[in-house]
């Protein structure tokens, strides 16, 4: 008899629990604000991006579409007018057509003229995308637009570079005269840039120095995005794919235990973490039962029972390095074994199975942290199937998932689910993950040597020879 971590025996039977309602897939757009100075070259930095993406799910709305138009009295005296101020938007319809854009509605944004300081009848309609970059100097302010955002960037040009463009580019193409952008920079735009833009920047997730000349960052950003696409895609055509929220924590533990370099120590305890994640947000996925409790203070608590009866199946050898995670959080918990032999690119033979006994009535973890082809995992699936596990009570764990194992499972097995931190791009000729992380087991289990080090180089990169 197994016992969860909070110490509650074995007792109750599958059916007394109820499902829980399954976390929000990734649905809603991916919201990117890029804010930073005047002329630091946020709108030159987000048209590369767009031109890079040439992808019409990536949507650009630009801050200064919702300037607020000039009444004649203000017109008159626009040289004491503070456009960088956040009162000179109307971050009110900012705010409206953002949600429009989040609900998939698509918009009129605003057209702003800067040359006569006023909003022209023509509107730009802009379609719902997947992923919505939000850019203009005080994006990063205003803390409603910013919880709109999954990702904000601030672009940091030094402040001499951005005067002498931001001259540049009002006398050529905003209609003003040196001495204007000069009186205008002095007054209200360095102010300005002080009290709101520049104390902004705390609230960023990326820095990009220099602006558009950072092809190293703006390929990260590009990349980042692509990623994005792709998991928005597999989203929307499955429901039964779950991606653990991504976060910089999460992005820079991928970025350890991919890296080439990184040494097995590093790799086992980067590993450990991403795998403890995964374990975790799978647990969220078992059904439970409400229960009431009576807390020290005499007060009733109302809270959930776990799901018990559970067991684990780790596919060997890799999916052994995710048995300890799942004994810390369920203790006591029964795993079994799968070892798969792969014959070929798409043939594979099932070797050794020890599986418990009742495990038909179990809701099973299936551990295995790479999802590649996916001929594996289908294998392991159709033998816990043929042992009476209903599909629905199988929870798939892995840490890197292809698009192709993804399409395989999600077709086959529609009411199984899988829980994974990373989505890569897709398979080489040899069905290795890429970008992936070579071969998962040898890394963690100390068991590869130079030859093998060099040999996943060689298919990762193709050498010269
Ligand atoms: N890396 C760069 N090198 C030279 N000129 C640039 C660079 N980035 C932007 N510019 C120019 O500087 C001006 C301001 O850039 P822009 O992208 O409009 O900045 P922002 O949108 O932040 O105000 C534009 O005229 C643009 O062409
Ligand atoms: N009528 C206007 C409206 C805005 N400005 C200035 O534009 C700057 C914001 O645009 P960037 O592309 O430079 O980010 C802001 O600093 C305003 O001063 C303007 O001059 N006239
Ligand atoms: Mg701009």
């Amino acid at each position: 008899m197994e016992k969860l971590s909070n110490g509650v025996r074995d007792h109750c039977l599958i059916s007394d629990y109820v499902s829980p309602s399954a976390p929000a897939p990734l649905k809603q757009p991916f919201v990117i604000g890029v804010a930073g100075g005047t002329a630091s070259g946020k709108t030159t930095v987000c048209n590369m991006i767009m031109s890079q993406l040439h992808d019409q799910r990536v949507v650009l709305v630009n801050q200064d579409s919702f300037y607020h138009s000039l009444t004649k009295e203000k017109l008159n005296k626009v040289h004491e007018y503070n456009f960088d101020h956040p009162d000179a938007f109307n971050t009110e319809v900012l705010l409206s057509c953002m949600e429009k854009l989040r609900s998939g509605q698509p918009v009129n944004i605003p057209s702003y003229d800067f040359r006569i300081h006023q909003s022209i009848e023509s509107s730009s309609p802009v379609n719902p995308g997947d992923v919505i970059i939000l850019e203009g100097i005080l994006v990063l302010n205003d803390p409603r637009v910013r919880d709109l955002m999954n990702m904000k960037i601030f672009v940091d040009t030094d402040a001499d570079v951005r005067l002498s463009r931001r001259i540049q580019r009002d006398t050529v193409e905003r209609g003003r005269n040196i001495q204007n952008v000069l009186e205008q920079y002095t007054k209200f735009v360095k102010p300005s840039f002080d009290e709101y833009i520049q104390p902004s920047m705390k609230y960023a997730d990326i820095i990009i120095p220099r602006g558009g000349d950072n092809d190293v960052a703006i390929d990260l950003i590009v990349q980042h995005i692509r990623t994005k696409l792709c998991q928005h895609n597999l989203c929307k055509i499955y429901s039964n794919i779950f991606i653990i929220s991504s976060t910089f924590q999460i992005k820079g533990m991928h970025t350890l235990i991919r890296d080439i370099n990184t040494t097995k120590h590093d790799f086992v305890f980067y590993a450990d973490r991403l795998i403890r994640l995964v374990v975790e947000h799978g647990l969220g996925h078992l059904p439970f039962t409400e229960k009431q409790i009576t807390t020290p203070t005499g007060s009733v608590y109302t809270g959930v029972d776990f799901c018990k009866r559970l067991c684990g199946v780790s596919v060997i050898r890799s999916g052994e390095s995710m048995e300890n995670a799942l004994r810390a959080c369920c203790n006591g918990i029964k795993i079994g074994k799968i070892l798969i032999h792969r014959e070929n690119n798409d043939g594979r033979q099932l070797i050794y199975e020890k599986l418990p006994k009742d495990i038909s009535s179990r809701h099973v973890f299936l551990l295995d942290p790479v999802l590649a082809s996916g001929y594996s995992a289908v294998k392991a699936i159709t033998l816990l199937l043929s042992k009476g596990v209903p599909e629905s009570h199988i929870i798939f764990l892995n840490l890197i998932a292809a698009p192709q194992g993804i399409h395989a499972l999600c077709k086959k097995f529609p009411m199984l689910k899988i829980v994974t931190s990373e989505i890569d791009s897709s398979l080489n000729e040899d069905s290795r993950v890429i970008p992936g992380l070579g071969e998962f087991a040898d890394r963690y289990f100390g068991t590869n040597n130079i030859n093998s080090k060099v040999s996943s180089l060689s298919t990762n990169l193709k050498l010269r020879s």
